[in-house]
């Protein structure tokens, strides 16, 4: 059991009003979570100020509140702490209460808007080849070792992100791997964390709902090596426009990836094709299972990581070799009839869907069609329908835009947001449906012997999110029941 006082260690108090000796069953964020005896921290968010609960967590038994601004009457026996920041203080409270697990973790943390579950799930099933118990947060799931915790985050709040990180040092890994999303680092998630790397994949258009501008959203991610610490390394992809600005001011130890210039971790693609990808990294040539030339560049951020670890080469590409990628990224089934092949992927933003289609191109022999499903999210970045649809009707044969998850949207609205960026002349290639199930059929139907469709946005997702409830829904499982009752 903690007391209060040893959780505040570091948390930027300014004041305390009452005993600190006292026992903290849990810490909390949220008011409505709150059980008698534990510590409320009042944040304040996008949509509301948690300070507007204090009075909620008080009658709900909290022993203490952590908070910004003090309220106007300090009620009876519960203790007040008034700290600088506390997003900040949230994380390392939390990183107190848990024992600070971070800091007896090597702990690798992946940003950039495309490539983060892929590069820290390859890092984990390495890792784990290579005979390690490994911790890993990512979008698709969380896990310790063979043990699968869903994830509700790509990067968890830092209360639970603690506690998981505990869990995974408590049961003896050595090694975590997580995702460090743009907001996570904006809303201080990370705060208080010890990084022994950071890994950046890349930057382009998404999220400017939540960052507004594209020069915010770089500061944001640039802001995680900021914070690194010179015992850790930070690496960054050369390739990338922004990947050296993202180093400019860290302490960490630079190091580069690249595909196309010199760089401590260099490659080459010599052959990319449906069974996968052959490489040739920093002078070895490499056969690997992945797909695409994005996945060239998550492979070498892996390998380039794993390196500066202090793996042995030869091991890591070994095992690298045979690694399958995360679930819902350029997975694909081919149908028993026609030899269509059906590639479920996570596209989302412009330039997901740009590479995967530009890899699908290079995959074709020549007559078959492409048809691609897609849809956008809604209460998400609403500059990014038009420029998705028009990548999507410049890359394929045939379009069917569709809904992803609408949330609180009309997804008719989202659909017509799309449809404004297909230009003129591509407008034929174009068709709207908004039942996601209906335009999985109709792509279906529409595809002959060896054409390839391409569903995405949804990747390893199974559901569909309408209006606050969760339908089931799998991309794959559809593709697969709709190719079979049409007999493909
Ligand atoms: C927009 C956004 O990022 N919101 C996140 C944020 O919540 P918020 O700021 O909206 O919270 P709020 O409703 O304003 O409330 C402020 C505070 O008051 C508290 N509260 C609120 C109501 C109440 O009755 N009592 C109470 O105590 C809340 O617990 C919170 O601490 O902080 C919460 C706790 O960490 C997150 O769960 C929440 O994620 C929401 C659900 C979300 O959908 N986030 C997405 C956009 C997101 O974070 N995505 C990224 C990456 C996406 C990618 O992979 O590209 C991710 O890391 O998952
Ligand atoms: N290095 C890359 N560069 C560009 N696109 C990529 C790269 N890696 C993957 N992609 C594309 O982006 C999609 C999402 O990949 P992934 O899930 O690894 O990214 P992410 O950064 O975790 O996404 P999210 O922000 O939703 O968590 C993939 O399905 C693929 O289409
Ligand atoms: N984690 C990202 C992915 C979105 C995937 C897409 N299916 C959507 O719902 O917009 C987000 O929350 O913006
Ligand atoms: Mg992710």
């Amino acid at each position: 059991m903690k007391t209060l006082r040893d959780i505040l260690y570091n948390a930027g108090i300014r004041a305390v009003h009452g005993n600190t000796d006292i026992t903290v069953n849990a810490l909390c964020i949220d008011s409505r979570a709150i059980r008698p005896g534990d510590a409320f921290i009042a944040v304040k968010g996008v949509h509301v100020d948690g300070h507007q609960y204090i009075d909620k967590a008080i009658e709900q038994g909290a022993a203490a509140i952590i908070c910004e601004t003090l309220p106007e009457q300090l009620s009876g026996n519960t203790v007040f702490v008034q700290v600088e920041n506390s997003a900040q203080a949230s994380g390392v409270i939390a990183g107190n209460f848990y024992d600070n697990p971070s800091h007896k973790l090597q702990l690798v943390g992946v940003t950039g808007t495309n490539g983060k579950t892929t590069i820290a799930t390859l890092l984990f099933r390495l890792f784990t080849r290579l005979g390690y118990h490994c911790g890993l947060l990512s979008t698709v799931q969380n896990q310790i070792g063979d043990n699968v915790i869903p994830s509700t985050h790509t990067t968890p709040d830092p209360v639970s992100l603690n506690a998981l990180l505990a869990r995974m040092a408590d049961e003896g890994c050595l090694y975590a791997f997580m995702e460090v999303s743009s907001h996570a680092i904006h809303q201080q998630r990370i705060a208080g964390l010890k990084f022994a790397g950071g890994i950046f994949s890349n930057i382009t258009h998404d999220h400017l709902d939540y960052h507004k501008t594209f020069d915010e959203y770089i500061r944001v991610k640039k802001a995680f090596f900021d914070q690194l610490p010179a015992t850790a390394f930070a690496l960054t992809n050369l390739d990338d426009k922004r990947g050296m600005v993202m180093l400019q001011n860290t302490k960490a130890k630079k190091a580069t990836y690249s595909l196309r210039t010199l760089a401590d971790f260099k490659g080459k693609i010599l052959e990319n094709n449906l069974t996968g990808l052959i490489m040739q990294i920093n002078e070895t040539e490499v056969h690997f299972r992945l797909i695409g030339e994005f996945n060239a560049y998550n492979l070498l951020a892996v390998y380039g990581a794993a390196i500066l670890l202090g793996s042995d080469k030869a091991a890591v590409l070994r095992a690298l070799s045979d690694i399958q990628g995360a679930e819902g990224r350029f997975d694909y089934i081919v149908s028993a009839h026609d030899q269509i092949i059906a590639i479920v992927d996570y596209a989302h933003t412009p330039d997901a869907l740009k590479n995967v289609l530009a890899t699908i191109k290079n995959l074709r022999k020549g007559h078959e069609q492409v048809i691609t499903v897609v849809g956008c999210g809604g209460d998400r970045d609403t500059t990014k329908r038009p420029v998705m649809a028009d990548v999507a009707a410049e890359l394929s044969d045939r379009v069917i835009l569709t809904s992803d998850n609408p949330r609180s949207e009309d997804p008719a609205a989202i659909i017509h947001e799309m449809e404004a960026g297909v230009p003129v002349h591509l407008k034929k290639r174009v068709l709207s449906i908004t039942d996601r199930k209906e335009a999985i059929k109709t792509a279906v139907s529409l595809a002959g012997k060896e054409d390839i469709i391409l569903v995405a946005g949804k990747g390893h997702e199974k559901y569909q999110e309408i209006k606050g409830v969760k339908h089931p829904f799998d991309d794959k499982q559809v593709l697969q029941d709709v190719m079979k009752l049409m007999d493909k």
